[in-house]
Order: C-alpha cells, then structure tokens, then sequence
C-alpha cells in the first residue's frame, strides 16, 4: 500500500488569518501535486510562546477546527492539522492535534501527553505547563492505508509511547512539532531515526519555518524517517512543501526481516523492588 504524503513547512503569523491562508494556499498545492495526506507543524496558527496559548485557543468545533474540517473536504485529503490551542469546557487549555478525512470527518484527536518543560543551560528554556494542561491518551487512527500513532513533538522523546502506539498496530506515527536552535541541531533526527529503527515505523516530523525573529526559533528540518532507520526525506529551515512517496509493505518487510517487535522478552522487562 502506497500513499503520497506532504508536508507543509510554514511560516507562523501574529494574525490567525495569515497563517490560515498561508496553509490553504499551501495545501491546495500540495493537493495538486497528488497528495494523499497533508501534515502541519504544532501550533501552525498560534506563535509557539506560553503566553499565547491562552490568547489564541478555540474550542474543538471553533472556527480554526472547521477550516481544517472544510480543507481536508474540499481537497479530498486527509489533513492532519498541526496542533491547535485547544480551550476544553472547563477552561483549561491543551495542545490539540486533530485529524481529518478526504470527507472531512475527524478521525484522530492527540493532547500533548508530555508538556515541554525544559531548561538547558545557555540555551532553550520553555515552560509549556504555566498555561496548558497535559492529556493522557495514546492515540492511533485508521485510513485507508492503514493504522496511523499521533502525538505532538515532545512527546515523541519518551520511547515508551512510540512503543504502545507500534503495539497498537501504527505503520506510520505522525508528529506535529517545533524543536529550536538548541535541541534540533542536537536531537531532531536522532529523535526520529531511533524511533522509526526501535518501532520500525515511518515517523513523519513536520515543523513551522525558522522565524529568526520569533520569540521561539524553530529548527525547521521537517523529517520522514524510514523503518530502517533511513532518512527519506528532509527540509532544510525555509518555509516549502515536501512530498514524500510513502510504501508501506516496506514496514512488513522490515518486520519480517528483522522481528524485533516478536523478540522482545517482555517476561523479563519488570524492575524487582528490592532487584540489582
Ligand atoms: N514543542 C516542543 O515540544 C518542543 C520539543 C523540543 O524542542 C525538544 O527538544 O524536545
């Protein structure tokens, strides 16, 4: 089974409105170029700074949610829609990835699990927590290509949950997301390598353009790693469509070959209380 992926490295606007056009504009081409799934960055319509999560969040079904509906509808693609500040009921705020089909049906949701609380000397320091609250939900969804994991960049660090959303069945793990000038240059690939390796999974990255003026500097470099650990396809910072053939009885075949998911000794992976 084979499918056309794109991915929309784009510039993030102070305006909603700009960075929703930018977007239409870019998946109407990438829609033309035969694109089966359009992926976006984290955050694509909402400057990635803590103070903006609250100024810019809509509830599921707002205004931005029903763009993304209408986008994937009219295009006949599936969308997966970056992430959103998203503003549940109860007033608190998460990191909302949503998936769409070509009829424009939401088919996955993903709340950022694992908030991005860092603090790396003489470099990136962030504090997602101070406005957003984390989910609790590993998330995988079905296409017509197969089964997909979603989850929303720092997430994608904790191998753990690469690993539950590959036992759950997911080929290919899609991951909204936007590193900075420290950790990408150190962890961005590396990141998406060893988890496409361990889970032997395509593991799709795709990431705002570096702003150099932003607040938060994206490294950009949205990835394809490949299930054998292969880079498939990188972007460089600037702001453009990568298109991606994607086969996935590669994924079989990696599988076959190199059984790693049967190989696990899972009657051994318990830590003994009192154990060496
Ligand atoms: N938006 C994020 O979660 C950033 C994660 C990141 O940069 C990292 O190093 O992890």
């Amino acid at each position: 089974m084979k499918f056309r992926l794109a991915q929309i490295q784009m510039p993030v606007y102070k305006e909603i409105r700009l960075s929703v056009e930018y977007m239409e504009r870019m998946a109407a081409r990438a829609a033309a170029m035969g694109a089966d799934v359009i992926a976006l960055p984290e955050m694509f319509a909402c400057p990635y700074a803590v103070g903006n999560f609250p100024v810019y969040a809509q509830e599921e079904r707002g205004p931005l949610w029903q763009t993304c509906r209408e986008t994937a509808r009219r295009l006949h693609v599936y969308l997966s829609a970056g992430t959103i500040p998203e503003r549940d009921p109860s007033g608190k705020i998460y990191n909302t990835a949503y998936v769409f089909d070509r009829q424009g049906n939401p088919i996955g949701k993903h709340r950022k699990m694992h908030l991005f609380d860092i603090a790396v000397e003489g470099g990136q320091h962030f504090q997602e927590s101070a406005t957003l609250s984390a989910g609790d939900q590993v998330t995988v969804f079905d296409t017509e290509f197969g089964r997909f994991g979603l989850c929303i960049c720092y997430d994608f660090r904790f191998p753990e949950l690469g690993r539950l959303m590959a036992l759950e069945g997911a080929q290919v793990i899609l991951v909204p997301a936007a590193f900075n000038m420290t950790t990408g240059p150190a962890h961005w690939e590396l990141m998406f390598r060893s988890q496409a390796v361990n889970n032997q999974v395509f593991a799709v990255g795709t990431a705002p353009a570096r702003d150099e003026s932003g607040d938060y500097v994206s490294w950009g470099h949205s990835i394809v790693a490949d299930p054998w650990g292969s880079v498939a396809a990188q972007m460089d910072e600037k702001a453009g469509i990568q298109v991606t053939d994607i086969d996935l009885d590669k994924v079989a075949a990696v599988r076959e070959q190199l059984p790693l998911l049967k190989h696990r000794r899972t009657d051994i992976y318990v830590l003994k209380k009192n154990g060496f």
